[in-house]
């Protein structure tokens, strides 16, 4: 055990309560000691001619004070007060006990506090009341020093209630040590511990008993705590000299300590706890499990440590003013002391105490006469100058002693102690701690979750742009890839299908080398041209200066577009280069387009050649006729024939607005008539309708005209816009070919179209040529007409790859289903049919439904190539003009024989029907249609040229033609 808690036992065991008769004593609940503190300097020195003169003694047995104004007469040898002593203003008072002057604090403490204090540890109230003359060491017995023997009660008691709770045997129980400390100032109650409380009210109730409301109240848990608060409180006390005291309190001063002791009794302990406590939940004694209540007890022990201001008699201290206020207010309130300890003390049946009358008494009311165990501790002077004031501290004093308390344990059942509150607070607090961590935790998780989540939002709009981004490059590629399949979709929508159009799409490299190759074709043919053209206006320079001048400025004309041509394909080349230079994927379409372009391109220039073969053919047949027929057979007649043979190409005006007859020369509606039915009739008239199909029924035109479906009597020719015009004006009707097989569709259609034709050209030639072998002129037959037949096929040798420009078999390229004449009887026909218009052959050169095909695949071109078709009708009208010019000028009109007999030719040379497409027929249309020019041209031109010619072979073909 502690020796601090052992001496504090040991005290409690030799204290004065262990002398008290029994729990319920009147006398042992309410001790009055005397302290007699020793003589002051001041009092040694006495008081002018009065030495100091000690008044005070104590017997033996420290309970009885001798009190005299001549001690030493009334004291006996052994210190006991001598009978009869009365003469000498001698009193005797008996008290629990009587500390003489040189008695320690430590003994005061333990014998005359120690067991009130701890009292409190076993829930009593307690109150130790030091009570005195100003100046008789009130505080030095109550505070002392706080450190050292001169410790007075006030930091004993601290330290023992520290003490004895820490040596506390009992696990169970638990403590809880609050202190105040408040001043009775001028009759104010006021908070030393918290000076801006002042004016407080004194307030009691059953629980509580009397307390003052709005007092602080501090938990300490170890001395210097205590002794914190205590020094802060004296350092507000109010203070103040006197003469009897330096430092005078000039207030009443309380510090309160209040102990609340829980105890959870074991389960051994549960029957003998029951009845002492509050109930509790507790485990049973093997530890499984609650079994029931268990009872627990709240103590609360409120120990009153009082300091009382000094009474003092004003004209001994000589207190004026605000001391002398002061001094009447401490005296009305020890009074008032007084009284209530008489009335306590009076045997009297007792009937008011007057504890209302002033603040001390109403605070101490619980000390004095009520639920407390109480010492009193009357301080007295052992001097002469006090004896008044001894005596009636002794009188006071002695009175207090009948003061009879009744105490008990204060000991909570309500449940609303403050202990059982902390503990409630307690385990509230432990629960809101465990479930803010938790709060923590999850706030932590819900910040890291949000976090995330911010980052994922920001990461996924993130992506979202991202995605928004790709999403808008992949429409404008969408958009552009849209675009350019439109653009091929409409270029090949300009082209024609064929079986092999997916293939030969597919033959880019084999395409793109075939187009170079006929690019280079076309750049070889187109220079050969000119040097040919050149070759033709030296030879027409024999002719007619005037002529040649005109020729020369087609010729610059032909050149300039020649130009022009030549620069579109390098520019095509170019445009070749840089495709090739692309990757294969992003020069697939262009490709497609590219052939498109080189198609249409290939077109034009067929086109031109057509024309421009045309229009040699008949300008050099013109200069022929004018070179060599008789001057007095020149006529009007025949330039009238002419004229009509030449139709819209004669003249000026729109060919669509009417048949041929508009010229510039212009013959009549009769002669034009005349002049069809010359040319066309013959056919009707000889077989009253064009044959169908079947061999070639003898000597005639060129099997390429076989297969016309040109209905007796008709005459078309197309205009430069590919419309086909029936000469007779009657009508006019749109051949142009659509939807069918096309020689300019498909790049492998026009090398298959490029190889027959070559080998139709091979063959053609063959029978211009009078080759033997598969035909050409029939045995017996007359050297045709080599003029016409030159004018006819002007480039039949002249080609430069050796091809005849323009030239595509009909059967080849059109596919046509019916049977392909023989060679023998197309050539033999052919040459046979007089050469001229017989030797044209296959010669798709001026093929008008290739024309009118590549116009339509080409209309989104329209512009380009309406502007080029407009030049070049211009040169031909132009070119036709001056034929016509120099027909009227000079020539004179050929024999019509050999027309009749090309008539016949033609209409014999006509094969039997193929049935084939509307392409092929109208294909075969407008070749007859171009036939039947060359024909009426050949009539027109000379009449009499078949009969220098020779006349028409034996088959009957117009040789003249
Ligand atoms: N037992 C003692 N031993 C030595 N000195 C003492 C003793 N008691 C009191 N004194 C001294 O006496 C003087 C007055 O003491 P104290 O102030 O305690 O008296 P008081 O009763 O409190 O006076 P007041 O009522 O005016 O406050 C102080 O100087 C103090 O040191």
């Amino acid at each position: 055990m502690d020796p601090a808690y052992a001496g504090a036992r040991e005290a409690q065991d030799d204290g004065l309560y262990h002398q008290a008769s029994g729990a319920g004593s009147t006398s042992e609940n309410f001790k009055v000691v005397v302290r007699i503190r020793p003589a002051l300097p001041r009092e040694l020195r006495g008081t002018g001619l009065r030495p100091y003169q000690c008044t005070t003694a104590v017997e033996p047995g420290e309970r009885n004070i001798i009190l005299s104004e001549n001690l030493q007469a009334v004291l006996s040898q052994q210190g006991t007060m001598i009978v009869d002593s009365g003469l000498y203003n001698t009193y005797r008072f008996t008290f629990d006990c009587v500390y003489d002057t040189h008695c320690q604090q430590e003994r005061i403490y333990r014998q005359s506090a120690q067991q009130v204090v701890l009292s409190i540890l076993q829930g009593y109230n307690a109150a130790i009341i030091a009570y005195g003359q100003t100046g008789t060491g009130k505080t030095h017995t109550m505070e002392g020093a706080m450190e050292g023997p001169d410790r007075g009660i006030i930091p004993r008691t601290v330290e023992d209630i520290f003490t004895y709770i820490v040596n506390d045997p009992e696990p169970s129980s638990k403590y809880l040590v609050r202190s105040s400390y408040l001043q009775i100032y001028n009759e104010v109650v006021s908070d030393l511990l918290k000076p801006e409380r002042s004016s407080l009210a004194i307030r009691e109730d059953k629980r509580r008993g009397v307390f003052v409301e709005g007092l602080s109240e501090w938990v300490v848990r170890s001395p210097a705590e205590v002794y914190q608060l205590m020094q802060r409180g004296q350092a507000l006390r109010a203070t103040g000299a006197t003469k009897l005291n330096e430092v005078s309190s000039r207030s009443h001063a309380v510090c309160v300590i209040i102990v609340e002791k829980c105890t959870t009794p074991s389960a051994a302990d549960d029957s003998g706890a029951g009845g002492q406590g509050g109930a509790a939940w507790g485990r049973s004694g093997n530890g499984e499990g609650p079994v029931g209540p268990v009872i627990q007890s709240i103590k609360v022990g409120k120990l009153n440590l009082v300091d009382l201001a000094g009474s003092e008699r004003v004209h001994v201290t000589g207190a004026v003013g605000r001391r002398l206020e002061e001094s009447k207010k401490i005296n009305a309130s020890l009074s008032a002391l007084g009284n209530v300890i008489a009335a306590l003390t009076d045997r009297r049946e007792r009937t008011h105490i007057p504890y209302r009358d002033s603040k001390l008494t109403r605070l101490l009311e619980d000390s004095l006469g009520g639920n407390c165990r109480t010492t009193m501790i009357a301080t007295i002077a052992p001097s002469l100058d006090a004896f008044q004031e001894s005596l009636s501290t002794l009188k006071f004093a002695n009175r207090a002693k009948n003061i009879q308390n009744e105490v008990h344990v204060n000991e909570d059942v309500d449940q609303r102690t403050l202990l059982r509150k902390y503990e409630r607070e307690l385990r509230r607090l432990r629960d809101e701690l465990a479930r803010r961590s938790q709060n923590v935790v999850d706030k932590r998780a819900l910040l890291v979750a949000e976090e995330q989540a911010k980052r994922a939002e920001a990461d996924k709009l993130a992506a979202l742009t991202a995605l928004q981004e790709r999403s808008r490059e992949f429409l404008r590629e969408k958009e552009e890839k849209r675009a350019l399949e439109l653009k091929i979709q409409a270029m090949q929508s300009q082209l024609l299908s064929g079986g092999s159009s997916g293939a030969a799409l597919q033959e880019v490299p084999a395409v793109r080398a075939m187009l170079q190759r006929e690019a280079n074709k076309v750049k070889e043919h187109y220079e050969a041209r000119i040097r040919a053209l050149e070759a033709e206006r030296q030879d027409a320079e024999g002719s007619a200066s005037a002529e040649v001048d005109r020729y020369k400025q087609l010729l610059l004309k032909q050149r300039d577009i020649m130009i022009a041509l030549t620069a579109r394909l390098n520019e095509r080349d170019e445009r070749i280069a840089s495709l090739q230079a692309s990757g294969p994927r992003e020069g697939a379409g262009q490709d497609e387009e590219l052939d498109a372009v080189d198609r249409y391109t290939r077109h034009l220039e067929d086109q031109l050649d057509a024309k421009t073969t045309e229009l040699i053919t008949l300008r050099k047949a013109a200069v022929e006729h004018a070179a060599s027929s008789p001057a007095g057979m020149r006529g009007g007649l025949e330039q009238s024939a002419l004229q009509s043979a030449l139709g819209d190409w004669a003249g000026p005006h729109d060919a669509a607005a009417g048949g041929g007859g508009g010229g510039g020369g212009g013959g009549t509606a009769g002669q034009r008539q005349q002049l069809y039915e010359a040319a066309m009739g013959r056919a009707s008239s000889a077989d009253g309708a064009l044959p169908q199909s079947g061999p070639h029924p003898g000597p005639g035109l060129s099997h390429a005209y076989s297969y016309g479906h040109l209905p007796p009597g008709a005459s078309l020719v197309y205009s430069a816009d590919g419309t086909a015009v029936d000469l007779q004006g009657l009508e006019s009707q749109d051949v142009t070919p659509r939807g069918s097989a096309s020689t300019f569709s498909l790049p492998s259609s026009v090398a298959t179209s490029v190889a027959a034709s070559h080998h139709a050209w091979q063959r053609g030639m063959a029978g211009a040529g009078g080759a033997p072998t598969t035909g050409g002129l029939a045995p017996g037959t007359s050297q045709p007409n080599t003029a016409t037949a030159a004018a006819a096929m002007p480039y039949a040798n002249g080609g430069p790859s050796g091809r005849p420009y323009g030239v595509t078999p009909l059967q080849d390229t059109l596919g046509t289903p019916g049977p392909l004449p023989a060679p023998a009887s197309v050539d033999g026909s052919a040459v046979s049919g007089g050469g001229g218009s017989g030797a044209l052959g296959p010669d798709d050169m001026a093929s008008p439904g290739e024309v009118a095909e590549l116009r339509a695949a080409a209309l989104t071109a329209a512009k380009e190539r309406s502007a080029l078709q407009q030049i070049l009708d211009s040169k031909v009208r132009v070119m036709l003009a001056e034929i016509m010019a120099d027909v009227a000028s000079g020539s004179s009109t050929d024999g019509g024989a050999a027309g009749s007999s090309g008539r016949s030719s033609q209409a014999a040379g006509l094969p039997g029907g193929s049935g084939g497409s509307p392409a092929s027929g109208a294909l075969v249309a407008r070749l007859s249609a171009l036939d039947a020019l060359v024909a009426r041209m050949s009539l027109a031109i000379g009449s009499n040229a078949g009969a220098a010619a020779g006349g028409p072979g034996p088959g009957g073909g117009g040789g003249g033609g």
